[in-house]
């Protein structure tokens, strides 16, 4: 067994943070009596990842700890959204109604649109399917249903299934479980909203703990309709689907949905999931304005209401032009009219998108009066306390992007939005830390682990790292692994690498090389250099000095150091 050890012992150096220039801060903090040191090291600045391209703050010293007793202590301290039950959505209206041979209770509400005089409506029916038991475990029967690919938006992966998508049924068993609750389903939205309506898409989604559990607030642009039907039983996990009417946390509630409860809605509805404690299977219909836009995935009813002047009309229909989405062509003059029109109506999307945009122009451009634009409209929309646009004005002064270069404004808009429950701007906290912009070890900390136990992969990783070095939390090699498990699970490479190169040092090196070679032949250079160590020393797999050498030179074409260094000793 020592033998083997010391065969992979140089695969501990392959731990990314544990390479001397990665080398995080170690602050005491967690021992009360200690301070932190008087003149602590400077953080190593750590290369663009996972924060906009060029971002790199100032490097500053972290701020001791006030001594207990301190009236920086003994101020009352405000309550963290994170630490708030979620609030309930309480409907007020409701009737008897018939649907198909379906007698029950249509439950309504209804928020107010910011900045305008229209409410936009809602409906829960309760028990619209007496048992969803046989989905709920046809669902746990075959987990491997569930996508582990990355989100377009936020490169996590989405654990989300589609049973029935254009229109067409692709698993048969879910057809079997779902076509007639789609039936009744579609009886009711046709009744409701109008009477061609046609199902597109149904989408189960599943939330769990140790995988993502929140999408953050959005339209269902691409729907007329949707409809929710919940599978969980609500007393078993906290938050769940919310509605956020206005751009701030504050004004968001969350509905309680009983196993076979429906809740529909139409496109112009905010909302979002945010699941704190506990598991959530839920169905998603999507349901279109008629059978020819289910078979043009196309969206015509923007067009329709368009002349109307609704600021989420003309935000989704900015975005189609935007993207040439949903049969609209790419036609960023026209996006932008729509974006300016929408966003001069107050609308944040709108207003968060023109900042982004008219920063691209600028760049492409150098058009400094664009840059100005850009700002503006993040502005406007962070001032209203949009957290998507607290986030980038954060990036904004962080890079010193049309504003003068700021670290403490970007902490302050950045924490702003990580407040909301934000999972990215909560990790992105902690990378503040870690590059020394003036944030404390203990807050910095504190967001990863938010963020960690909200799903976040990349805090996940990091937990796990700080665990590992007993960083920041207390050494727990127990707790470093299970958090790194869950990163790579979420298929987080450098977590899959870290979980290997644990089993090597155990000497585990068939489970190591086994995921190595997996995460090798991705693309990913530390793997691969260890898979070349793993053949250089027929640790996990056979000796040979042909494979290491074609390995160890993929991972030093990647500018691999270790890869780099081993192949000159061939
Ligand atoms: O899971 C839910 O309740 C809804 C998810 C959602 O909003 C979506 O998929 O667009
Ligand atoms: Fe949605």
């Amino acid at each position: 067994m020592e033998e083997l050890r010391e065969l992979v012992r140089p695969y501990r150096l392959h731990l990314d943070f544990l390479r001397p220039e990665n080398a995080l801060l170690r602050y005491p903090w967690e021992d009360e009596a200690a301070m932190p040191p008087a003149d602590p090291p400077k953080p190593a600045p750590v290369k663009g990842e996972g924060l906009a391209r060029g971002f790199l703050c100032k490097r500053t010293r972290a701020k001791p700890k006030p001594a207990s007793g301190s009236r920086a202590n003994s101020k009352a301290k405000k309550v963290s959204n994170w630490d708030l039950p979620p609030q309930r959505f309480e409907f007020v209206e409701e009737k008897q109604i018939q649907v198909g041979d379906w007698r029950g209770v249509e439950q309504s509400g209804h928020v107010q649109k910011p900045k305008a005089a229209e409410a936009c409506h809602f409906y829960r029916l309760p028990a619209l399917v007496p048992s969803v038991q046989s989905i709920s475990k046809y669902l746990l029967q075959n987990p491997d249903l569930f996508s582990t690919e990355l989100d377009s938006v936020d490169k996590t992966p989405t654990f989300e299934f589609y049973p029935f998508r254009d229109g067409e049924w692709i698993d048969q068993g879910m057809r079997h479980l779902l076509e007639e609750i789609l039936d009744r389903v579609m009886v009711y939205v046709r009744l409701r909203y109008d009477g061609r309506c046609a199902a597109s898409d149904i989408l189960v989604r599943r939330y769990l703990p140790g995988e993502r559990r929140s999408h953050g607030v959005h339209f269902d642009g691409h729907a007329l309709v949707t409809a929710v039907l919940g599978l969980t039983d609500p007393e078993t996990y906290q938050g769940g689907l919310y509605v956020q009417p206005g751009p701030d946390v504050t004004s968001r509630t969350y509905f309680r949905l009983e196993p076979g409860d429906l809740l529909v809605h139409s496109f112009d509805l905010q909302h979002g999931v945010h699941v704190w404690e506990g598991a959530r299977y839920s169905i998603v219909f999507w349901i279109k304005d008629s059978a020819q836009a289910v078979r043009d995935r196309s969206t015509p009813w923007y067009r329709r209401l368009e002349e109307q002047g609704d600021a989420d009309v003309l935000f989704n229909l900015a975005q189609n032009f935007e993207h040439g989405l949903f049969g609209e062509p790419v036609d960023l003059a026209k996006a932008l009219e729509l974006y300016e029109l929408s966003a001069g109506k107050g609308h944040h999307f709108a207003q968060n998108n023109l900042g982004l945009i008219y920063r691209r122009l600028h760049e492409s451009s150098g058009e400094e009066q664009l840059l100005r634009k850009s700002v503006h409209w993040l502005k406007a929309a962070a001032e209203a306390g949009f957290a998507m646009a607290q986030k980038n004005l954060a990036l904004a002064y962080a890079n010193g992007q049309g504003l003068r270069r700021d670290d403490a404004q970007a902490v302050v808009w950045m924490r702003k939005a990580a407040e909301q429950l934000e999972v990215e701007a909560a990790y992105m906290m902690g990378e503040m830390y870690r590059r020394g912009c003036g944030v404390s070890s203990q807050e910095g900390v504190m967001w990863y682990l938010r963020s960690a136990e909200a799903g976040f992969p990349k805090a996940q990783y990091t937990v796990g790292m700080l665990y590992l070095e007993g960083s920041g939390l207390s050494q727990d090699l127990g707790k470093a692994e299970t958090w790194l498990k869950l990163a790579a699970k979420q298929g987080n490479p450098e977590a899959k690498n870290n979980v290997a190169t644990l089993h090597a040092q155990r000497g585990e090196v068939a489970e190591a090389s086994q995921i190595w070679e997996e995460l090798a032949k991705s693309g990913e250079p530390n793997a691969q250099c260890n898979l070349g160590m793993a053949y250089l020393r027929g640790a996990g797999r056979p000796e040979d000095p042909d494979l290491a050498a074609e390995w160890l030179r993929k991972a030093a074409q990647q500018g691999h150091q270790m890869a780099l260094q081993a192949l000159a000793t061939l």
